[in-house]
């Protein structure tokens, strides 16, 4: 690979002797790898009945090394949100930030998604993902990963970080920031890069990467943590970032990260990890976690600026109806009428007005008179939370047929209430809905998400 020579400069004096092991990694294969949405199925679970080939990531716990990527997106169970197709050493950093149910996290530059999807399935319904991009098209990717995944506690939008730092200061128990970066660890897998890389280097990327720092500080509450990604290599970008921050709020420090054996140290910054694609099978990636220490007298729990709480609304007779073919539980306080569209809010109380894609699960729409369910709730369910199920084997050509948008002759197959609304499972694992008469479900799967 002819690697641009200012940049082979910049790797020499950061590799020394290590740089033709280095320019060697870059002649192997490419890592494919996945991860398992542990939020819908177990790695257990999930090796039990993967088609496809697949080795663990020894430092990611539900990650894997994939064969064939192209086959394990064009799968029942992609469509199913049981797994993220992602290179292995982008797990990386959501691993490492100890997210936990009930937490109040931002994914600052989320789209699309690679690293939300994760974080989101690790909070298991409690609490909130909050995943911002400033891009909207790239946002609008972001919300359909989210929503495959079935994560149903989130708010996605598209704003400044600065409109959100006005909003959310000291709110966050956890952050992520996935920077925008020069990319040079991913000049491996994508060579382009470097044509980029020569118009806008490291140089272009460091005032977004410190102003975007220090935004994320500020929206992290006394004892929360906050995780600093790129995926390039130079210092620029990464270890003076965090000096820069260390320089200018005193009050966070640097945390050790779990380790693996494959990880290098920060160039001349203790506890940063750097990943090197000829010391273990991945792209470059770097890494720092951060903690921000505690005021005394501060509360533990939340150092929170509480927005108005909302009032609860009274629902239409048709949605009342629907939800009463739930079972699992609702917050009817988190419930939420916007014009004819329900959602099921994060949070009780009202958000701040901002550029929001999605506040919470959105359940379905109201429609002269009728309540239809989306696409994002079949998603976030189990089959046991519905009241009726058409579960078809990966193998049945109708799982493919029903996610192409067809309508289906299910005469052959068990269902709880021969008529209305049907939860359609491959297996165990919700795709869509759909609505059954005489044997025959008239097809609810989302038009934009079809196979294609
Ligand atoms: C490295 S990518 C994020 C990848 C993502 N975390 C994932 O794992 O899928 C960086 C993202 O930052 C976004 N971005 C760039 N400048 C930003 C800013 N000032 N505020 C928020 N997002 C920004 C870009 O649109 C891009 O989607």
């Amino acid at each position: 690979m002819n690697l641009p020579s200012a940049y082979e400069q910049e790797m020499k004096e950061l590799l020394g002797t290590e740089l033709e092991a280095y320019k060697k990694s870059l002649d192997l294969p490419v890592m494919q790898g996945l991860r398992v949405n542990t939020a819908k199925i177990t790695c257990e679970e999930f090796e039990a009945v993967t088609p496809f080939s697949m080795e663990k990531v020894p430092w990611i716990p539900n990650g894997y090394f994939l064969k064939d990527e192209e086959r394990a997106s064009r799968h029942p169970y992609y469509y199913a949100g049981l797994y993220y197709i992602q290179e292995p050493s982008a797990m990386t950093p959501a691993s490492r930030l100890p997210v936990e149910p009930g937490d109040y996290v931002l994914d600052l530059c989320a789209a699309p998604g690679g690293k939300a999807t994760e974080l989101g399935s690790r909070l298991g319904g409690e609490g909130m993902l909050f995943a911002n991009d400033i891009s909207s098209s790239r946002a609008k990717a972001l919300l359909k990963n989210l929503e495959m995944a079935g994560i149903p506690n989130i708010c996605v939008t598209s704003e400044d970080p600065e409109v959100l730092e006005r909003n959310f200061s000291g709110f966050f128990d956890k952050v992520l920031i996935d920077a925008p970066c020069s990319g040079e660890g991913m000049f491996h897998r994508e060579p382009r890069m470097m044509e980029y890389w020569k118009e806008r280097g490291p140089e272009a990327y460091v005032p977004i990467q410190k102003k975007l720092i220090l935004q994320g500080a500020g929206m992290l509450r006394g004892g929360g943590m906050l995780l600093y990604s790129t995926c390039t290599f130079s210092r620029k970008e990464d270890e003076e970032v965090i000096e820069y921050l260390l320089q200018n709020m005193p009050d966070m420090r640097l945390k050790e990260i779990l380790p693996y054996e494959g990880f290098a140290e920060g160039a001349g910054l203790e506890k940063c990890v750097r990943i090197f694609p000829h010391r273990m099978p991945g792209e470059g990636h770097f890494l720092a976690l951060l903690e921000k220490s505690q005021k005394t007298g501060e509360d533990s729990s939340r150092d929170r600026q509480r927005p108005g709480k909302r009032k609860p609304q009274k629902m239409p007779d048709c949605v009342e109806e629907f939800l009463s073919l739930l079972s699992c539980p609702i917050d009817r306080e988190r419930l939420k009428l916007d014009r004819d569209r329900l959602y099921l809010l994060p949070v009780r109380e009202e958000m701040p007005k901002l550029r929001y894609l999605r506040t919470g699960l959105y359940l379905g729409d109201v429609k002269k008179n009728r309540f239809e369910p989306s696409q994002a709730l079949a998603m976030a369910l189990k089959p046991e939370t519905f009241v009726s199920c058409i579960r078809l084997e990966p193998e049945d050509v109708r799982a493919v047929k029903y996610l192409k948008g067809e309508t289906l002759d299910v005469s052959d197959l068990p269902v709880t209430k021969e008529k209305g609304w049907q939860l359609i499972c491959v297996n165990d694992y919700p795709l869509g809905f759909g609505k059954l008469a005489g044997g025959v479900l008239k097809n609810k799967y989302y038009a934009g998400w079809r196979w294609q």
